[in-house]
């Protein structure tokens, strides 16, 4: 399948150096404002190619989007260190507003993957702008906090995080919940797993980890100005699920007409991705306080994205 990535920065380059290294893509095509940028982004990683699988990697405008089955939408500004998520709204949409009419001028019914932030906010306003099904609208959403969560989970363990379905649903961002009750690892729920193994999750592990999610991106972009390699694997991880019609559960982010008390609002949940998109959602069983918090996050959501008036 082709895939357009639109925004060829750190994290439009990472998801098509990670699409082109594992050869989920047949063809990757870079679009940037910054036409030199897509252009070097794109001759570097065609350099990685021969090395690794047969993908086609170019840079172009957006009419050489056009018969793309997938646009990544990574274009926009990131956070500076100590700066939210929630404070790049106003400016991202501005972004958004203008690519995703130029992207439909071109591929009529694409499945759009949105990674600009706030990514629910924005996969909301694409959503809206597009008039596409909300199903083909889908937002990175947690499908990064997931990773980050099964990451120290595995870590503290010592199993593999592949071996751990645990998700974080929510927002990506502060209000994020992660989900314990329903965390699973090998055979047997997460908590009395860990304790079988003789590395129980106590309440000082559970709030360290739950922290160290919550606060990875402050961490890493106080460190190095950005993340990247963690949301261009997992942008490509939805791109193989979608090119492979694999049914694979991820948490992703589309339009829900209802989560936990709330209408129409655009978050993350565990949900089944194929070649249509978003096929269904699986809401993990939730504790009381958990179900809160869940509540919490998504009337956050739904104020904001409701005052936008779109
Ligand atoms: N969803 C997630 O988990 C994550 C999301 N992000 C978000 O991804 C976005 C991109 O981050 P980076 O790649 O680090 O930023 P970056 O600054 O490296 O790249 C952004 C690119 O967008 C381009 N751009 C801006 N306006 C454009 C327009 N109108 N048309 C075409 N291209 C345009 C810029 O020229 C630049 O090359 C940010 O909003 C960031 O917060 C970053 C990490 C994780
Ligand atoms: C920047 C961002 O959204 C993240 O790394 O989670």
């Amino acid at each position: 399948m082709k895939i357009g990535i639109v925004g060829a920065g750190m994290v439009g380059s990472s998801a098509g150096f990670a699409l082109a290294i594992a050869g989920y893509a047949n063809e990757i095509v870079f679009v940037d404002k910054n036409e030199a940028l897509a252009v070097a982004q794109a001759e570097d990683i065609s350099h990685a190619v021969p090395f690794m699988s047969a993908t086609r990697v170019r840079a172009g405008g957006y009419a050489d989007l056009a018969g793309a089955g997938i646009v990544v939408l990574s274009a926009g500004v990131g956070q500076r260190p100590g700066e939210g998520r929630l404070e790049l709204l106003e400016r991202n949409a501005v972004v958004i507003r203008s690519i995703v009419s130029e992207i439909l001028a071109v591929v009529p019914d694409p499945i759009l993957l949105v990674a600009a932030n706030p990514v629910d906010i924005i996969t909301h306003i694409a959503a809206k702008i597009s008039g596409l099904p909300p199903h083909r609208v889908i937002g990175s959403g947690t499908i990064l906090d997931t990773a980050r969560f099964r990451s120290l989970l595995a870590r503290h363990i010592e199993i593999s995080p592949q071996s751990i379905p645990a998700f974080v649903i929510g927002e990506h961002g502060d209000s994020e919940v992660l989900a314990w009750s329903g965390a699973v690892a090998g055979s047997a729920d997460l908590i009395s797993f860990a304790a079988q193994l003789g590395k129980p999750i106590t309440e000082d592990v559970r709030k360290a980890i739950d922290h160290d999610v919550r606060n990875a991106a402050y961490k890493i972009i106080e460190g190095k100005g950005a993340t990247y390699y963690g949301i261009g694997a997992g942008i490509a991880r939805i791109v193989r699920a979608i090119t492979r019609d694999e049914g694979s559960v991820l948490s992703v982010a589309i339009h829900t007409d209802h989560v936990a008390g709330v209408d129409n609002v655009t978050l993350s949940l565990p949900r089944v991705v194929g070649a249509r998109g978003v096929t269904a959602d699986l809401l993990p069983d939730l504790e009381p306080s958990e179900q809160q918090a869940l509540t919490r996050s998504a009337q956050m959501l739904k104020e904001l994205s409701d005052s936008l008036h779109i």
